[in-house]
C-alpha cells in the first residue's frame, strides 16, 4: 500500500525524490479514469437495515484498466475496505467526531500506518515544471481589456422613506446600499422624536380611534411607530464611477427585527456632469405575490472625474482583515470619495522568491476579466496598482466575512442554507466557466459574504484562464481536502470538472460540518480521496442533496454531474428544485441568513486575530520604497510585473491587458496545505456528535 502512494506521488524512481511523477518516470502509477460506471449504494435508511455495505466498490475505477502492480494494491484495499466494514454496526457506532470520520472513510489504513509512510509532501509540493502545460494557451482568446476610466464620482442619498411595513415601533429600519458591487451600510435613522421636534406623518393605515380616551403612553407609541415608518436617514455616501452601465440598489432591513427584509429599490443614476436627481421610489418585495408597501426617497449627483489614476497615497489603512501567503488584506478608505475597499498587498519580492509570479498576475487579469463582464458572485476589482516592491489589489469590501468564519461558529449549516450557497456559487462557477475560467480552489475561506448574505467568491491565485470545455491542464494545486482525485492520479490532465468535485466537497461540509475526505496527515487525505468511502451522517441530508453530492463525488470526472453540460446539469438536479435560477441570478431570492453588519467599516465578521492588529505602522506610501533599504529588484524581475506596469511615480495602472495563463517555467505549481489551513475550525464540539452514520457511497 506505501507503494502505491509512493508511485503516485514520486513515479517509479526512489531516487527522484523532488520528483513529481510523470508519464515518462513511469507510465503506470497512474490509474486510468477512462471509464466505469458510477457507483450504485442504496442507503442503510432505505434498506432499513444497519449496515451500509458497498454494493460495489469500483469506486470509479476500473480494476481490468488498472496496471498490473495496482491491481493487486487496488483489490487489497477493497478487500480491506470490505472487512473492514462488516465488522462495525453502523447504526450504533457513536462516531461524529471529525478524527473519528477520518478514521472511517480511511479504514483501509491500519496496516498502511504500521509500514511507515515517508511524509511527502513536499515532493508534491515541487513538482518540475516539466510536469506543467507550458504556453499553450498564451496567444489564445485574449479578452480585450478595456481602459475602462475612472468617470467619476457619484454622490448617493438616501433621504427618507414613508410607510414602511415595519412590525412594531422598535423597528430600527436602516438601508444596504450596493452600485458596482460596492456596498454600503447606512446607520439606523435619526430618532426625531426624542429630540423633541415632532412627529409629522401620522399612518394612515392605522388612524388613532378618538372615541376613547388615549392614554399619554399610546399617544408615544403611536408616535414611535409612525417614526419608525417613516425613518429620516439624511445618509449620503460617495462611490466611484467605472461602469456606466451600473445602477444602484437600496435594500431596506429592520435592525431590531432579525434584519427583517423591508423591501428594495433599483436607481438607474444619471451620469451627466453636476447633475441632481431626486425620487421617491416604491420598495418591491423579493417575491411579487407578498403583499408590500413603503417608498425610499433617494438622491444621486454625479461629479465628473479629473483623476484618472491612483496608487496607495490615495488610500488610508484602517483595519487588517486577512492575512495570505503572500501579503496582507487591508480594510482601507479611498481618500477622496471616503469609500471602503479591500486592498490587498502583495510583496513581489515573495512571490518572485516562492515562484508565484504567474499565479499572481493570472489572479489580477481574472479579476479584471470578470469584472467586465459583471458577475454577481465574484468579488470586483476596482484598482490594481503596483509600487517598486508591491502589487495591490482594491476590491469590494465583502462585510459578511468568510463562509469558514461562520460554518466555524456555527458548525454545521442547514441544508436549505447550504444549498443557497451552493446554487450561487454554481452560478460563479457557471459564469467562470463560460469564459474558459477553471477555479481551482473552491474552499469556505474563499467564499466572502456581502453585507446581505450573498457569496462572493475571492482569491483567484490559483485560477487558469484560456481553459475551454475540452481542454487538460496538469498544474498539480489546490487545496487539500478539495482537491479531486484526477488531479492527484491522472497524468492525462484535468479539466472544469475537478471544480464540481470541489464543490461536492463543499455541500457535503457545509451540511455536516466536516470535510469527507479529511485526514490529519494528507498523505491520508489523498489516499481517503483516492479511494475512500464517503459516509452521510444519518438524517442530516435529504434524499436529494446525497444524490446531488454522490454526482459531483464520483470520481471518473466523465461521470460527474456537469461533465456533459457544465454547470446546466447541477442546475437542472432536483436537489435544486426550488431554487429560481433567474431569481437567484439578479440577486432576488432573499438569503438565508444576513451577516449582522452595523455599517461599512463593521470588521465584526473577521477574526480578531487579524482585526486587533495594530496597523498604524503599516506604510502604504510608495515614496517609502526607495528607502526602506532592502535589495531593489532587477529590472528583468520587475519586468515580469508589466501586466501591473510598474513606473516611476507608482500610479495605478488599470485593466491593462497581459498574457493570461502563462505559466512561466520558474513558477512553481501550488498546494495549499490545508492541515495548516485548519487554524481550529473543529476545536468545537463536533455539532453532529449525536447523529449516526447512515451511508456510504464511493464515488
Ligand atoms: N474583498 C474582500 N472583502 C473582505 N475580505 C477579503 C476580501 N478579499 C480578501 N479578504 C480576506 O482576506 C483573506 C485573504 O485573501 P486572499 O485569499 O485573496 O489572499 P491570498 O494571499 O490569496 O490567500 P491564500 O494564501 O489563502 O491563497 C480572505 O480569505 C478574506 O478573509
Amino acid at each position: 500500500m506505501t507503494e502505491i502512494f509512493e508511485k503516485i506521488h514520486r513515479g517509479s524512481n526512489s531516487d527522484s525524490q523532488n520528483q513529481y511523477p510523470s508519464s515518462s518516470s513511469d507510465p503506470s502509477f497512474k490509474i486510468s479514469l477512462s471509464s466505469t460506471p458510477s457507483v450504485s449504494v442504496e442507503t442503510a435508511e432505505a434498506k432499513g437495515t444497519t449496515e451500509y455495505e458497498n454494493q460495489n466498490v469500483s469506486a470509479g475505477y476500473d480494476p481490468v484498466l488498472l496496471p498490473d502492480r495496482l491491481k493487486n494494491v487496488y483489490e487489497e484495499i477493497t478487500t480491506q475496505v470490505k472487512q473492514t466494514e462488516k465488522t462495525k454496526d453502523s447504526e450504533e457506532q457513536p462516531d461524529h467526531s471529525r478524527k473519528n470520520t477520518t478514521e472511517a472513510t480511511a479504514s483501509t489504513s491500519a496496516d498502511i500506518k504500521s509500514e511507515h509512510l515517508e511524509p511527502q509532501i513536499d515532493t508534491l509540493k515541487t513538482p518540475p515544471s516539466k510536469h506543467c502545460q507550458l504556453n499553450r494557451i498564451v496567444h489564445e482568446q485574449h479578452e480585450p481589456m478595456t481602459s475602462n476610466q475612472i468617470l467619476g464620482r457619484l454622490v448617493v442619498r438616501l433621504r427618507q422613506g414613508r410607510n414602511l411595513l415595519i412590525s412594531n415601533m422598535h423597528a430600527e429600519p436602516y438601508a444596504v446600499i450596493n452600485y458596482d458591487r460596492t456596498e454600503v451600510v447606512t446607520p439606523s435613522p435619526k430618532k426625531v422624536s426624542e429630540n423633541g421636534m415632532g412627529i409629522s406623518i401620522p399612518s394612515k393605515s392605522r388612524p388613532v380611534n378618538e372615541t376613547f380616551p388615549v392614554s399619554p403612553s399610546l399617544v408615544q407609541s403611536e408616535l414611535m411607530f409612525a417614526e419608525a415608518r417613516a425613518p429620516r436617514w439624511d445618509f449620503e455616501t460617495v462611490f466611484d464611477v467605472i461602469n456606466p452601465e451600473s445602477a444602484i440598489s437600496v435594500s431596506v432591513y429592520d435592525r431590531m427585527n432579525d434584519d427583517m427584509f423591508l423591501g428594495s429599490v433599483k436607481v438607474v443614476p444619471v451620469l451627466l456632469n453636476e447633475y441632481l436627481n431626486e425620487n421617491w421610489y416604491k420598495l418591491e418585495p423579493f417575491d411579487l405575490s407578498q403583499p408590500f408597501e413603503g417608498e425610499i426617497n433617494v438622491q444621486t449627483i454625479f461629479e465628473q472625474s479629473k483623476i484618472t489614476r491612483y496608487g496607495p497615497e490615495d488610500f488610508s489603512v484602517l483595519r487588517l482583515i486577512g492575512r495570505g501567503t503572500f501579503g496582507h488584506v487591508y480594510l482601507v478608505r479611498k481618500k477622496d470619495t471616503n469609500r471602503i475597499y479591500a486592498m490587498k498587498k502583495i510583496s513581489k519580492k515573495l512571490i518572485v522568491k516562492k515562484k508565484e509570479v504567474t499565479h499572481t498576475i493570472g489572479e489580477r487579469n481574472i479579476l479584471v476579466r470578470t469584472s467586465l463582464h459583471e458577475s454577481p458572485f465574484i468579488v470586483g476589482l476596482k484598482f490594481s496598482f503596483q509600487t517598486a516592491s508591491d502589487l495591490y489589489l482594491i476590491t469590494d469590501y465583502m462585510s459578511g466575512g468568510e463562509l469558514f468564519w461562520h460554518l466555524q461558529h456555527e458548525g454545521r449549516f442547514r441544508e436549505d442554507r447550504a444549498k443557497f450557497y451552493i446554487a450561487e456559487l454554481v452560478l460563479a462557477l457557471e459564469h467562470l466557466h463560460k469564459h474558459d475560467i477553471i477555479y481551482r480552489d473552491l474552499k469556505p475561506e474563499n467564499i466572502l459574504l456581502d453585507a446581505s448574505g450573498h457569496i462572493a467568491l475571492c482569491d483567484f491565485g490559483l485560477s487558469k484562464a484560456n481553459l475551454s470545455s475540452e481542454d487538460t491542464t496538469n498544474t498539480f494545486c489546490g487545496t487539500t481536502e478539495y482537491l479531486a482525485p484526477e488531479i492527484l492520479l491522472d497524468d492525462k490532465g484535468y479539466t472544469k470538472q475537478v471544480d464540481f468535485w470541489s464543490l461536492g466537497v463543499l455541500v457535503f461540509e457545509m451540511c455536516c460540518g466536516w470535510s469527507p475526505f479529511y485526514a490529519p496527515d494528507v498523505q491520508q487525505m489523498y489516499r481517503n480521496i483516492a479511494f475512500g468511502k464517503v459516509r452521510f451522517p444519518k438524517g442530516v441530508l435529504s434524499h436529494e442533496a446525497r444524490s446531488f453530492v454522490r454526482g459531483l463525488l464520483n470520481r471518473n470526472p466523465r461521470h460527474r454531474i456537469g461533465a456533459t453540460a457544465d454547470a446546466e446539469e447541477l442546475k437542472a438536479h432536483p436537489f435544486f428544485d426550488d431554487i429560481n435560477w433567474t431569481l437567484l441570478e439578479k440577486k432576488k431570492l432573499p438569503p438565508p441568513f444576513k451577516p449582522h453588519v452595523q455599517s461599512d467599516l463593521d470588521v465584526s465578521n473577521f477574526d480578531q486575530e487579524f482585526t486587533n492588529t495594530n496597523v498604524r505602522n503599516v506604510n502604504l506610501d510608495s515614496s517609502h520604497d526607495s528607502v526602506n533599504g532592502s535589495t531593489p529588484l532587477s529590472n528583468t524581475i520587475q519586468d515580469r510585473f508589466k501586466g501591473f506596469t510598474f513606473t516611476d511615480k507608482s500610479l495605478e495602472e488599470r485593466f491593462e491587458d497581459v498574457n493570461i495563463g502563462e505559466f512561466h517555467e520558474n513558477d512553481r505549481p501550488k498546494v495549499n496545505d490545508s492541515v495548516s489551513n485548519e487554524k481550529n475550525r473543529f476545536d468545537k464540539d463536533d455539532p453532529v456528535a449525536d447523529s449516526v452514520f447512515g451511508e456510504t457511497f464511493e464515488g
